[in-house]
């Protein structure tokens, strides 16, 4: 039986930032197209970009026309974050500047930690509290934690930050190393920030018919291939293009909203604000393994025996974004 939608009275007003930009055009048609929201949903973007590229966006819009998708009611178009962000369910912040080869995420910072000041107050007198929003725009976790900072109308939990990129980046490769199916493997988690020192965990993971992954794959592979692969992905994919991941970006931001907005069986990872599990100091947006479900409401899954390996690697990317939350508290101040 067809899913019924979120809202039967009215489409989902969902905002997306930096829309002419590379993700949003691969994502506007997983929105538009009823991927994320389910297949019954109606949408009406709210699309923002700065004044420049309103032209370039116009030509966005154009293409979403063509499209032709049944479940597209309205787009609306604006440079002015307060008008992008008014009565929005969703907002996507994908609007800030990308990286470069030979830089790290978190050289972003200076350079896009206003924008996320100036959203965040767009967003707290516009937006309704009930707002489910995803940052996307690097550093992605430091970034919403600036957000949640000038954002304090909106539930900590409601802001959320994309790590689901690198949990999908983590399933893909035990399934290629395994020659195993994809869809058999589960329970792989990514923890902390988004970033160079995330530690993608697949010690509580496991392939159905085959077994637990920490048999499956020693801790050798673990620590030399497989953690810093995923780790440097992001690197590695602009290293090839020249121009950072934009596909696959846009595939896990449509994951994330899908599995918190419509709920998934699975354990998920997004970078949420700490409640203190796991000994992460309380608001950092770290990314933890989640159970979502539907209507937008999700849990830290508690109580995950976490070995010696698995605390050091915890340690590390957690102490980054103390580092990280301390920095951009300094800039804004
Ligand atoms: N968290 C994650 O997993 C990932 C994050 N990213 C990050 O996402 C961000 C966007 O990436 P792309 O779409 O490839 O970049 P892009 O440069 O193609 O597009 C960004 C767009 O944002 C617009 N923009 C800049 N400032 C804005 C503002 N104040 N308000 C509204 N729009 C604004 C720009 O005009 C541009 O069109 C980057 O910061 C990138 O590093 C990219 C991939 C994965
Ligand atoms: O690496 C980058 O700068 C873009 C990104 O966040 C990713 O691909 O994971």
């Amino acid at each position: 039986m067809a899913e019924t939608p979120l809202f039967s009275d009215r489409p989902i007003n969902v905002c997306v930032t930096g829309a002419a930009g590379q993700i949003a055009y691969s994502l506007l048609p997983l929105i538009a197209g009823g991927k994320v929201f389910g297949p019954q949903q109606q949408v009406s973007l709210r699309l923002l970009e700065i004044e420049a590229a309103l032209p370039s966006l116009q030509g966005v819009v154009m293409e979403l026309e063509d499209c032709a998708f049944p479940l597209l009611h309205s787009v609306f178009t604006t440079s002015d974050a307060r008008e992008a962000f008014r009565s929005c369910d969703v907002a996507v912040l994908l609007g800030a500047f990308p990286r470069k080869q030979g830089m790290e995420r978190k050289d972003l910072l200076e350079k896009n930690a206003g924008i996320f000041k100036e959203q965040g107050e767009a967003l707290n007198t516009e937006a309704g509290a009930n707002v489910r929003v995803i940052v996307v725009g690097n550093p992605a976790n430091t970034n919403a934690y600036i957000l949640k900072h000038f954002a304090p109308n909106i539930p900590d939990k409601n802001i959320t930050a994309l790590t689901r990129l690198d949990q999908n980046r983590a399933v893909s490769l035990v399934a290629r190393k395994l020659g195993v199916p994809l869809s058999k493997v589960s329970d792989v988690y990514v923890w902390g920030n988004h970033s160079s020192t995330q530690y993608p965990d697949v010690l509580h993971g496991s392939v159905e018919g085959k077994g637990k992954l920490s048999y499956l794959l020693d801790k050798s592979y673990l620590e030399e291939t497989f953690i810093p692969t995923i780790q440097k992905r992001g690197a590695a994919v602009i290293a090839a293009r020249k121009m950072s991941s934009a596909m696959s970006a846009a595939n896990a931001v449509g994951d994330h909203l899908h599995d918190w907005l419509l709920g998934s069986d699975r354990i998920v990872s997004m970078s949420v604000a700490s409640d203190g599990s796991y000994g992460i100091e309380k608001g950092t947006i770290f990314s933890f393994p989640l159970r979502c479900s539907r209507g937008g409401t999700y849990e830290i899954v508690k109580g995950l025996q976490l070995d010696d390996f698995s605390q050091r690697y915890i340690k590390i990317t957690a102490d980054e974004l103390y580092a990280e939350k301390a920095e951009a508290l300094a800039l804004l101040s």
